[in-house]
């Protein structure tokens, strides 16, 4: 059977009218994100994997084309809360326990306090983080906070999860372990993850699609296809068929660079 779209983009457009004249974030996108895929953009800064993400969220709209959110308009699909998003900065709040974070977003939609109690346990569970309910964000490393917001955004059981440049500030051996915690959570809860990264590893050990970006106009140039095992670790990073998709991508962000700036 088919897997069904969760993200369906035809010829999406986005302007920003600035006092500098025009800026086009987002030139005729066409994407389609299939339930359970791991996509990935990659791109040089300015290209436009924030506001694309922002579009699918509703933070932001198209000035032309058109987009559905698991066969909703991105407002609909906003308000019945079918994703959850993940900020480069982890973005708690310092005077609840981690475990009264994760409630936030319960506590809006009008949760149970045993089904809340239920949730914070299963999603901080997830994230590896039991133990650590009664603790305040900043009692935790930032890998750390970074797996509560984590945890926070799939508490409300969303189908798709968006993530942008979650691991960003963090450095390459807690980014290494996240990557591959993320891996298997993904695994486990066959989400559907729409991922913003500047790091090449990263989207190819990540990834079962990667979307390459290219700046001034924000367009796709390339969509490149994994295959690697579910169950993969770290090392395949080693691996030539790794190493021949990394090389892609490289290519197709240099043939998209441009170095008058
Ligand atoms: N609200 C806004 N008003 C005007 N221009 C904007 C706005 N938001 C983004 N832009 C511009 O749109 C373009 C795309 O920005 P965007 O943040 O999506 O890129 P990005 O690929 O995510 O970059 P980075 O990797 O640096 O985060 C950039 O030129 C940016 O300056």
């Amino acid at each position: 059977m088919a897997a069904a779209s969760v993200i369906e983009a035809r010829e999406l457009s986005l302007t920003f009218e600035t006092a500098d004249g025009p800026v086009y974030a987002l030139s005729k996108v066409n994407l389609t994100v299939q339930d359970g895929d791991f996509v990935s953009f990659i791109g040089p800064s300015g290209c436009g994997k924030t506001t694309l993400l922002r579009v699918i969220a509703d933070l932001e709209q198209a000035s032309e084309g058109h987009i559905s959110v698991n066969g909703m308009k991105p407002d609909e699909a906003r308000r019945k809360r079918a994703y959850g998003y993940v900020f480069q900065a982890p973005a708690l709040y310092p005077w609840r326990t981690i475990e009264r974070n994760v409630a936030l977003p319960l506590e809006i939609m009008g949760f149970s306090a045993a089904e809340r109690a239920e949730r914070i346990a299963r999603n901080l569970d997830l994230v590896n983080l039991k133990g650590f309910e009664k603790k305040f964000p900043w009692q935790l490393s930032g890998g750390m906070q970074q797996r509560v917001s984590i945890a926070r955004a799939l508490a409300v059981d969303p189908k798709l999860l968006l993530m942008d440049e979650p691991f960003g500030a963090l450095d390459e051996i807690v980014r290494d372990k996240l990557n591959q915690q993320l891996l298997e959570l993904w695994g486990r809860t066959k989400k559907t993850v729409v991922f913003v990264t500047h790091s090449i590893p990263e989207a190819v050990f990540l990834s079962t699609h990667i979307v390459v970006m290219s700046p001034r106009p924000g367009r796709i140039i390339d969509v490149i296809e994994t295959k690697f095992p579910k169950d993969r670790t770290l090392d395949i990073r080693e691996t030539p068929e790794f190493l021949k998709v990394a090389h892609r991508v490289r290519e197709g962000l240099r043939q998209g660079h441009s170095y008058d700036d």
